[in-house]
C-alpha cells in the first residue's frame, strides 16, 4: 500500500471556457497552471498563498467538485480523474470538506439532528435512524456540544458551535481525507484555538489525512506537517513546515512571512514546543481579512 492517500499531477483548471451555439470555442481564464500535490496517509498539509492564488480552486479540484482541464488525480490507489459519478459516489463519503462559512453549508431550515442524521443514512454508514442517532449523540460529546443542540437550527448556535457541527458532520462519515477551507478565519482567536485543537485531536484519533487551506501562516504552522505555498495558480514552494517557516527557499514565501509576522502561539493548546526566540515575537493581527 502506497504511503500517499491522494496525489494530483499537472492540475489545470480553467473557469468560463465554453462553446457557443454555433460551435465556436470561447476561451476561459486558466487559474491553475499545472499543480502537483500529494497527501500521505495520516498527514496534514497546509495550502497557503495570497488571495486569488488558487487555493480553494485546487481544494475543490482535488475533491472533484469542479472539472479539471488537464492533469490526473489518484485517491487511495484509484485514478479518479475520469471516474463516472456512480463510481465516485462511494469515494465521496471518504473525502469530506469543512467549509469556511458553516451557515452557507448547513441548511438553515433543518435542525442539527436532521443535518447530522441524514448523511449517515444516505451513505449507509448507519443501518437505521436509531443507530444514526446513537452515533450523532457520541460525536456531539466528542466535539463538546450539549445534546440540546440537536433540536436547534444552525442560526441558533454561535459561530464556533456551528463550526463544531461542520466538523462533526464530516467526522461522522468516517472519511479518510478532509479538506478544511479557511475554517477558522471568521472566529475570534480563542475559538480558533479550540476548533484547531479539536480538529487536531480528531485527525490523530481517526488517522485522517487533511488539507488545510488558510491565508494565516500561524494557523498552518500550528496544525500542519507540510506546507504548499501557492502563487498565481502555481506551487512556488513545498516542504516541512519547520523548514519552510525557518528557511524559506522561495522569495515569495519569504515575502509572505515578512508581510505577516507570526503571532505568538501558546504551545499549551497546540501541544507543541516552540523555540524561545519565536516566543518573543509579539502578537500581531493578520493584515489580511476574508478568505475563500
Ligand atoms: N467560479 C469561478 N468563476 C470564475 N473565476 C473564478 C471562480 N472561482 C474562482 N475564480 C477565480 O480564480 C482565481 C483563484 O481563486 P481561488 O478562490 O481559488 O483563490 P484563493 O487562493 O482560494 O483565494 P481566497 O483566499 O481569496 O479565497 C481568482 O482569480 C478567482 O477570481
Amino acid at each position: 500500500m502506497s504511503d500517499d492517500l491522494l496525489t494530483a499531477s499537472g492540475i489545470e483548471v480553467t473557469y468560463g471556457g465554453r462553446r457557443t451555439l454555433s460551435g465556436q470555442r470561447v476561451d476561459g481564464v486558466k487559474v491553475l497552471h499545472g499543480v502537483d500535490i500529494s497527501i500521505r496517509r495520516g498527514e496534514t498539509i497546509g495550502i497557503v498563498g495570497e488571495s486569488g492564488s488558487g487555493k480553494t480552486t485546487l481544494g475543490r479540484a482535488l475533491l472533484k467538485l469542479i472539472d479539471i482541464s488537464s492533469g490526473s488525480i489518484c485517491f487511495d490507489g484509484t485514478d479518479i480523474t475520469h471516474l463516472p459519478d456512480t463510481r465516485m459516489r462511494p469515494l465521496r463519503r471518504r473525502m469530506q470538506m469543512i467549509f469556511q462559512d458553516p451557515m452557507a453549508s448547513l441548511n438553515p431550515r433543518h435542525t442539527i439532528r436532521r443535518i447530522l442524521v441524514e448523511p449517515l443514512l444516505l451513505h449507509g454508514v448507519a443501518k437505521d435512524a436509531k443507530a444514526a442517532e446513537r452515533r450523532v449523540s457520541t460525536i456531539l460529546e466528542r466535539v463538546t456540544l450539549p445534546q440540546s443542540c440537536l433540536d436547534r437550527n444552525p442560526h441558533e448556535l454561535s459561530g464556533g458551535q456551528r463550526q463544531r457541527i461542520g466538523i462533526a458532520r464530516a467526522a461522522l462519515l468516517e472519511p479518510d481525507f478532509v479538506l478544511a477551507d479557511e475554517i477558522v478565519s471568521g472566529l475570534d482567536v480563542s475559538t480558533q484555538a479550540q476548533v484547531l485543537n479539536l480538529l487536531k485531536e480528531l485527525s490523530t484519533d481517526l488517522g485522517l489525512s487533511m488539507a488545510f487551506i488558510s491565508h494565516d501562516l500561524s494557523v498552518i504552522r500550528a496544525i500542519c506537517n507540510r506546507v504548499y505555498v501557492m502563487r498565481n495558480g502555481l506551487v512556488v514552494e513545498e516542504g516541512p513546515c519547520d523548514r519552510v517557516f525557518a528557511d524559506p527557499a522561495s522569495g515569495y514565501t519569504r515575502m509572505l512571512l515578512d508581510a505577516i509576522p507570526l503571532p505568538e502561539v501558546d504551545p499549551e493548546w497546540l501541544g507543541r514546543g516552540m523555540e524561545s526566540d519565536e516566543r518573543k515575537t509579539p502578537p500581531q493581527p493578520s493584515p489580511q481579512g476574508g478568505g475563500s
